[in-house]
Parts: structure tokens; C-alpha cells; sequence
């Protein structure tokens, strides 16, 4: 598990983390989310060890990094896949991992074998492909065989059959009990991903709580409903206090329950050849929670290429 508890990090004018407090439990995935200088990376740093707080705690199974014996029996991290040396290669950079952390060197073909890589073992690291090593990276930090896991971006640039490994492998980790944070910033990728999410915003934290909750809490679901009598059934529905918006040849139904829509549809006779419940996205999720704290905002969305040019209003004086 970790436990971080009020950590604070100030770099001279910059507030990077903010009284940070959120537990990372064992045997989920935990996506770690927030928009660009939120602070992920800091806090990532933070509870490896690689910085220290200006305030707080960062506990990697009750105890902080710098006391742990042999923290990579404990804790394993996956920063930068291009944290390698470029003419060793990857059975000897895992071996000179394994010697100097005094770990057996059995180890090696191991976790060689569980991401895949045995057969390209003696190849110089410096020649693999970005998926071959963030590969290399994951069997770095499962040399110790430790229970925490933390991935900073760990999808970022893999072509989808790298990002399918990965989001496969990081599930069987959690699986296993191990308790698993991620960062990443493709957030369909983390829906899928993800059970549970910390999301911080400007070194704050602004939510910790299931993905399902998440999702549910901040956009509106919707029921889609499709019929060959859907002018009808509109107009019944909106009679029973439902808001209609037509979607092509189907509908989106706001204010009324699944069940009833299917009931009332009944009761009228009508045919449904489609009645299902939309859930917003992750996405649409994050967008409107962190929309207030995102670093470098913009009230304004980006104009679209093609729009045409309208004037400038003056400045809006009160
Ligand atoms: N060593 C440093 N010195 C000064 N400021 C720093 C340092 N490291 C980070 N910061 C600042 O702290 C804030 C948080 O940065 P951090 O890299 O932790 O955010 P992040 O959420 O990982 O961002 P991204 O998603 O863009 O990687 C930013 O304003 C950043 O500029």
C-alpha cells in the first residue's frame, strides 16, 4: 500500500504538490491523473525517494522509501524506458540491476521471461523499440519481485498492440495483489485501465475514488432509445417529464429511468429496437472536474481552423 499524508513540495515561488493526502490499496490498478504540471511526476519522486518533501510523509508500505532495507524487494518504478545504457544489453543491464542490489541473479531470466523478452535478451537495449523498452523497464522494476508498483506514463508513444501488453500486464499485477499506480494522460486508455483513480489538479487533491464513481459523478447519463414509432414515443416521454434530443434515427433521453422508459414504451404498444444506457466518458469526466485547475487555462476553447474571421470584442469592463 501507499500512504501519502499532507506531502507538500515547494520549488522557491511554485506550490508543485499542495497537502497531498490519498492511500494507493493493493490489488487494483490506481490511475493517477491531473492535467500538465498538476504535480504527478513530483508526488511519483516523492515517494521513490528522489525528492524530498517540504512537507509531509510518503509511505511505501508503512515506512518511508529511505528506510526501506532493500526497496527494490518493496517498491519498483518505471519512470523513463530510455533510462538504459545503450550498448548493454538487456540481460546484462538487468544483471548489473540484480548484482547491485544484491538480488539473485535467477531473477534475470525471470522476469526476462514474464515481459516477453527472453529471446532478444542478448540484443544491445540501445537497438529496441520503444514498446521493447518500456518492456525492459517493467522487468526492471519486477527484478525484486516487490508488491508496489508506480508507472509514470507508461503507454506513452506504444503503438495499440504495446498499449493492449501493457494495460494486460499492469491488471495481472493487480491481480496478483500488488498494489499498482499509474500515470497517463490517454484517458480512454486509463477507463479502461483503471478501477480506481487519485486526480490532482494544480498540486491539489480533487478526487480519490472508484473509476465507476468518477465517471458516474461528474457527467450526466443518458438513455438512447431508438423505434420506428419515435415521434410517438418522444412525445410520451416528454409528457412524463423526460428531456428529448434526437440523435439521427434514434434519441437521447435525459430525467427518466431506463425501466420506465422501457415501460411506458410498452404500455403504448411502441417497438424499441435499441434501449440502452449511455454512460458519460472519462473524458467528459476529467474535462469538467479539472477544467478550473488546469496550469495554463484558456477561457476560451480553440477556434476551429476553418472558422471565419469575426471581430474582436473589446474588452468586457464592469
Ligand atoms: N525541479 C523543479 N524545479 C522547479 N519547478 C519544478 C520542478 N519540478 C517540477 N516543477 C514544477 O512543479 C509543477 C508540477 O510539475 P510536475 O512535473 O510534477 O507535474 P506533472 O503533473 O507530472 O505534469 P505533466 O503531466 O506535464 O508531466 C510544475 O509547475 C512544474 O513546473
Amino acid at each position: 500500500m501507499i500512504e501519502v499524508n499532507g506531502l507538500t513540495k515547494v520549488y522557491g515561488r511554485t506550490v508543485a504538490v499542495d497537502d497531498l493526502t490519498f492511500r494507493v490499496e493493493p490489488g487494483t490498478v490506481t490511475g493517477f491523473l491531473g492535467p500538465n504540471g498538476a504535480g504527478k511526476s513530483t508526488t511519483m519522486r516523492m515517494i521513490l525517494g528522489l525528492d524530498n518533501p517540504t512537507r509531509g510523509t510518503a509511505l511505501i508500505d508503512g515506512q518511508p522509501y529511505s528506510q526501506l532495507r532493500r526497496p527494490l524487494t518493496k517498491i519498483g518504478a518505471l519512470l523513463d524506458a530510455n533510462w538504459i545504457h545503450p550498448n548493454r544489453s538487456a540481460r546484462a543491464h538487468l544483471q548489473f540491476l540484480a548484482a547491485s542490489n544484491k538480488l539473485p541473479r535467477a531473477r534475470v531470466g525471470e522476469v526476462l521471461d514474464l515481459v516477453g523478452l527472453t529471446q532478444v535478451g542478448k540484443k544491445n537495449a540501445g537497438q529496441f523499440s520503444l514498446g521493447m523498452k518500456q518492456r525492459l523497464g517493467l522487468a526492471s522494476a519486477l527484478l525484486g519481485d516487490p508488491q508496489v508498483l508506480l508507472f509514470d506514463e507508461p503507454v506513452n508513444g506504444l503503438d495499440p498492440e504495446g498499449i493492449h501488453w501493457i494495460r494486460t500486464f499492469m491488471k495481472s499485477l493487480a491481480a496478483q495483489g500488488r498494489t499498482v499506480l499509474v500515470s497517463s494522460h490517454l484517458l480512454s486508455e486509463m477507463a479502461l485501465t483503471a478501477d480506481h483513480l487519485v486526480v490532482i489538479g494544480r498540486g491539489k487533491l480533487i478526487a480519490a475514488m472508484s473509476t465507476a464513481d468518477f465517471i458516474s459523478r461528474s457527467t450526466e447519463s443518458t438513455v438512447r432509445v431508438r423505434s420506428p414509432q419515435l415521434a410517438d414515443l418522444a412525445a410520451l416521454l416528454q409528457r412524463n417529464g423526460a428531456t428529448v434530443v434526437p440523435d439521427g434515427e434514434a434519441a437521447s433521453v435525459r430525467g427518466l429511468p431506463i425501466e420506465q422508459i422501457g415501460e411506458l414504451a410498452a404500455g403504448a404498444g411502441a417497438v424499441l429496437h435499441e434501449l440502452a444506457s449511455q454512460q458519460g466518458s472519462l473524458e467528459e469526466a476529467f474535462m469538467q472536474i479539472t477544467g478550473e485547475s488546469v496550469e495554463y487555462s484558456t477561457d476560451r476553447p480553440p477556434a476551429a481552423p476553418t472558422a471565419p474571421a469575426v471581430p474582436t470584442p473589446g474588452p468586457v469592463t464592469r
